[in-house]
């Protein structure tokens, strides 16, 4: 049965960086290879856990100086979401606080957990992202912001045959054929062990809006403050 309980809650942070006057007079988007951790094999924006005693923005920035080389200035540093993601009969849901910035300072650079690299707005690798990412992105890219998300990952059964062998029944030496159908329900928040994460095994379901001051989250006050 589905549960979609808050017992506590991550926050966590995620930046999108943008070119406004780009290569070619294209808009540009810095992305991030994760190549190892949460949403390994994405691309993404850069970000992570907001560590004790830091603020959501504080833990952003961070986080992309770390990830990707580069600071932005805080002025120049704006919210443009909380994004609020929760997986079936899991209760600990992730409140990621999504931030965008048009300048920044320093020379961009690859690390071990993340390759950075610019995208066209029209380019841009959703196939290759998590899949809430074709919701809300584009709404950011748009200037349709803040939008507060609620996304909800839900189990999916995977069908799948299985033979069994044929069983010998000593007694009477005669042959009993069993051919059982099995449902495996898979679904995990950890990665997959090859490609995007559980991009076959779950089923997105979301809610979008605007964001109000505080958002009450099944008793847990998200403050929407830059
Ligand atoms: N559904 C989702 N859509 C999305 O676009 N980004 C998501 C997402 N779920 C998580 N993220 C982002 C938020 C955050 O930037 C990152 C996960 O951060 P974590 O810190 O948990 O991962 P790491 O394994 O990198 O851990 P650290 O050791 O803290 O760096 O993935």
């Amino acid at each position: 049965m589905e549960s979609f309980t808050i017992a506590s809650k991550k926050v966590l942070t995620l930046v999108l960086v943008i070119d406004k006057a780009g290569q070619k007079a294209r808009n540009l988007i810095l992305l991030g290879y994760k190549k190892r951790g949460f949403g390994a094999h994405l691309w993404n924006g850069f970000g992570g856990k907001v560590e004790p005693g830091e603020t959501a923005h504080e833990g952003a920035l961070r986080e992309l100086e770390e990830e990707a080389g580069i600071t932005v200035k805080s002025e120049d540093f704006k919210k443009a979401g909380i994004l609020l993601f929760q997986f079936e009969n899991d209760p600990v849901a992730l409140e990621t606080h999504v931030y965008k910035a048009y300048e920044y300072q320093g020379q961009i650079r690859e690390c071990e957990e993340m390759r950075p690299e610019w995208f066209a707005f029209d380019d841009i690798p959703y196939d290759q992202m998590w899949e809430d990412d074709r919701i809300w992105l584009p709404m950011l890219l748009n200037g349709q912001d803040p939008f507060f998300g609620r996304m909800y990952f839900k189990r999916k059964a995977l069908e799948k045959e299985t033979k069994v062998a044929p069983v010998v029944n000593t007694s009477t030496s005669a042959h009993v054929n069993h051919s059982t159908t099995m449902t495996a329900t898979s679904f995990t928040t950890a990665q997959p062990k090859s490609g995007p994460f559980a991009m076959y095994d779950h089923h997105l379901e979301h809610s979008l809006q605007g964001v109000p001051h505080e958002v009450a989250l099944d008793g847990t006050i998200a403050s929407f403050e830059n």
